[in-house]
């Protein structure tokens, strides 16, 4: 499918965007591992969010839903009801999917075979086979057990104390999701911190964890309670729009019940040093995570430069954050950020070529990008490269393009977005 956009008017109104999708993945895989209903509230109905219902529900676990508020519940009957697949598990093109699914696999007495679509079996594997082969069990795959498809034997794991050298939320939640099916303390320290999904929900769900630092422990054996979970709106998806409110003149837009968890919301901090009107409001908190609705005028930006420990509270945001910097005033250089070569598409490479169609002066850096921004892009034919994260990217510096611009094979939006184009046209984008 190819999006076309025009260029758009201010964008005025409230509106909500879908569910988050690491508090919806976890919301799944630990609802599999509990005793009792959990029921998921605006649980993200999105490709990479099914893919891990749909693996789980090939290990014997039953879902009813979703009802008609969109609530999804899982029945959980503990890890040990987990039965061995009788076929491969299809990630899809989910990341969180495979590399947490790793995790609780890893820990099960059978054998399963994970795979997924043709950019997450290019994806690096072994940041998280590494610590769970380290713990007992026995995974194999690719290019020497880097690449999926990995067949994994589990069972009878050992805690350990790893020291994760990527701040990846995945791995750390993969090590400690083993660690909960594992026998002793397992102790994961990273680099930086990395979103802290996983910990909350498991404080919530009834485990008892320790946070020392960069350092989170757990003893294995734990048993898991289910609970309601109300999923707040993705502050990731909600970032398209505080981008696009921000450059189009005259806009002011609230996105109500978003999820602005400390280890997420970098994206605030850095439009706020660039100059944009965003103001965090009714804060408040729901099933152990902070939200708010956010109102974002229209404000002229000017560049920053981004790096460090920011850079794993804004990851996924770097696509639509060069926008902002193509847009803005002065020069954005974002470092730091290698991470991003190996995500759905090398989103430092993609989103290079993409703005640079449009006319941005847009650079590579080994660990990042630099943008000298400040004058107005031109509509052009983009490429999403089956990256949804980038077809949005593209889409928004559209609207504040002159003429219109496509974005080949943007499909790919449902990954995380679904209802973005529907959301866009209710603001009266054409
Ligand atoms: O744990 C998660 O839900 C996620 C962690 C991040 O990946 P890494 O763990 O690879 O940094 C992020 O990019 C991804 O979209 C979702
Ligand atoms: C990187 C992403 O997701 P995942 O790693 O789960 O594929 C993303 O949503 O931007």
């Amino acid at each position: 499918m190819d999006l076309t956009v025009n260029p758009a008017g201010p964008l005025t109104g409230t509106v909500t965007v879908p569910g988050d999708k690491s508090i919806s993945h976890r919301a799944v895989m630990l609802g599999a591992l509990a005793e009792g209903d959990t029921r998921i509230e605006n649980f993200l109905p999105g490709d990479d969010c099914l893919s891990t219902v749909r693996c789980l529900k090939a290990m014997g676990v039953r879902f009813s839903g979703p009802d008609s508020d969109g609530a999804l519940t899982v029945h959980g009957r503990g890890a040990a009801a987990l039965q061995e697949p009788a076929d491969v598990l299809d990630a899809g093109n989910s990341g969180t999917t495979m590399r947490l699914l790793l995790g609780i696999l890893a820990g099960l007495p059978f054998f399963s075979v994970l795979s997924g679509d043709a950019s997450l079996r290019r994806r690096p594997m072994a940041r998280v086979s590494a610590p769970l082969k380290q713990m007992g069990a026995r995974i194999d795959g690719r290019g020497n057990g880097e690449l999926a498809p990995l067949s994994i034997r589990g069972g009878a794991l050992r805690g350990i104390d790893f020291h994760s050298p990527v701040a990846s939320a995945q791995v750390k939640s993969a090590v400690l999701l083993a660690g909960l099916l594992a026998d002793g303390e397992t102790s994961v320290t990273e680099p930086v911190r990395s979103r802290d999904h996983t910990e909350r929900m498991l404080h919530y769900f009834g485990a008892r964890l320790t946070v020392d630092g960069l350092t989170v422990r757990l003893a294995g054996g734990q048993k898991l309670t289910a609970q309601p979970v109300p999923v707040p709106g993705d502050i990731s998806s909600a970032a398209f729009l505080l981008v696009a409110a921000s450059l189009l003149p005259g806009s002011d837009l609230t996105i109500a019940n978003v999820g602005v968890n400390p280890t997420r919301d970098g994206i605030l901090d850095v439009l706020g040093r660039m100059g944009a009107d965003i103001t965090p409001c009714n804060r408040r908190t729901a099933a152990g995570e902070p939200v708010a609705d956010i109102r974002v005028r229209a404000a002229a930006l000017h560049g920053v430069s981004v790096g460090g420990a920011l850079i794993p509270r804004l990851i996924d945001e770097i696509p639509v954050l060069a926008v902002a910097g193509a847009l803005a005033t002065g020069e954005t250089v974002i470092r730091d950020a290698a991470e991003l070569k190996v995500k759905e598409s090398n989103r430092i490479a993609t989103m290079v070529a993409e703005l640079g169609k449009m006319g941005a002066e847009i650079a590579e850096l080994p660990d990042g990008l630099v943008v000298r921004g400040g004058r107005p892009l031109r509509g052009a034919l983009c490429d999403s490269h089956g990256d949804h994260r980038v077809a949005m990217a593209c889409a928004v510096a559209g609207l504040t393009a002159r003429g219109a611009t496509t974005v080949r094979d943007a499909a790919c939006v449902d990954v995380s977005f679904p209802g973005f184009t529907g959301i866009l046209a209710s603001l009266g984008v054409k």
